[in-house]
């Protein structure tokens, strides 16, 4: 259930009165085709997604217009809900980032020409969408390389973190919104640990780090095979390194902040504060220019991108279930007398798996 404070509302009026669409197709998702329009009176261009209208769709359009304001995060310009063939859709249009995907950028630099001041700056703009976000309880749950674009393709260009499909608010808790249960009395700790949604960021600001740094992912399959049970195994335990020659310039701070935010304990990993307040990150002016391998490891590389984005995407869904059900096992073993009672009454009014709903 979404609540409805501050929730804006999408327009009901025909987008097309508004914006002409055009065939250019800017990206393509699960959920759909991302294209361009064109605003009729400013002839100013965007993108946009089309959504099929449920809960889910809702909750994403409503999680990222609340966090547009961040000067990191794709801006969403207008929302319509309109009928095609009978279905109702969510029409998000956002500002249009021309100047696409991170790694392309850094790939199509001169070979020696990308820094670890660069690398620092970049992940100084991530973090500081992370940081937007978790600080009004949100979740990502989805950071990956094709979720990051820039504005333009001129130097001065913004990073933006976009596509809010997995978005959750971690201070929510499904199986506790029933009747019998109040949320102005309950302090947010008796909800449940939030920490595990807002880890799944973190991990992932260690993953996208890391190939910044090299070119290349901390885990990757042996087999070709996406998620392989090994490479599942490689993550659970954290099994990578920091390969010669690639990493051997590398500064031993950067290195040691990837190890922070790749702890395989999520309970122990870094914090997105800890991360800001890291020297490397706020101090990412004083950083050695070392130059890095990224652009030329990208490129030699390109044939198996798809391959890195879709053992991400793996990654992060098999993460978000994990965390889900482990979060689920920490609240039915919590102590506190006053979810105790309340789980009891949701027993009675919906039975005994009435808790492990989620
Ligand atoms: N505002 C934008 N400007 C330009 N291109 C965009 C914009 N938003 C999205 N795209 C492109 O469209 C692609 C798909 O968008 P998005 O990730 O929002 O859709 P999705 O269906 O949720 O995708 P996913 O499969 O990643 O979950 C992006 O990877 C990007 O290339």
């Amino acid at each position: 259930m979404l609540s409805l404070q501050n929730q804006r509302q999408p327009k009901t009026s025909a987008l097309v009165d508004d914006y002409e669409i055009s065939d250019t197709v800017l990206g393509l998702g699960i959920n759909g085709k991302v294209v361009q329009c064109t605003n009729r009176r400013t002839k100013q261009n965007y993108a946009l997604k089309v959504l099929l209208d449920n809960e889910k769709a809702r909750r994403e359009v409503d999680l990222h217009w609340r966090v547009s304001g961040c000067k990191h995060i794709v801006n969403i310009i207008d929302v319509y809900e309109n009928t095609y063939s009978g279905r109702k859709c969510l029409l998000v249009v956002m500002e249009c980032m021309e100047g696409g995907e991170l790694f392309q950028r850094i790939q199509d630099k001169a070979d020696g020409a990308f820094t670890e001041r660069e690398a620092a700056q970049i992940m100084h703009e991530i973090c500081a969408a992370i940081d937007y976000l978790h600080s009004r309880d949100i979740a990502h749950r989805d950071l990956k390389p094709e979720n990051l674009l820039y504005t333009t393709s001129q130097p001065n260009a913004i990073l933006k973190l976009t596509d809010f499909g997995f978005a959750k608010e971690t201070f929510t808790n499904d199986t506790l919104q029933t009747p019998c249960y109040t949320p102005y009395y309950v302090a947010p700790e008796v909800l449940g640990p939030e920490k595990y949604d807002k880890s799944c960021d973190i991990w992932s600001l260690g993953v996208v780090m890391y190939i910044i740094m090299c070119g290349f992912p901390p885990f990757y399959s042996n087999n070709g095979l996406a998620i392989s049970p090994g490479m599942k195994k490689r993550i659970r335990t954290g099994q990578y390194d920091f390969p010669d020659p690639e990493w051997t310039n590398v500064s031993q701070s950067a290195k040691d902040l990837i190890k922070g935010m790749l702890n395989v304990d999520p309970s122990k990993r870094l914090r997105i504060q800890d991360v800001i307040r890291n020297k490397w990150i706020a101090q990412y002016n004083a950083v050695p220019q070392t130059p890095l391998c990224t652009g030329r490891m990208l490129k030699e590389g390109e044939e198996t991108w798809p391959e890195v984005q879709e053992e991400m995407t793996r990654s992060l869904a098999t993460m978000r279930v994990d965390y889900d059900q482990m979060q689920i096992k920490a609240l039915d073993k919590s102590n506190n007398p006053l979810l105790t009672k309340r789980r009891k009454k949701i027993e009675e009014i919906y039975g005994t798996n009435a808790t492990a709903r989620n």
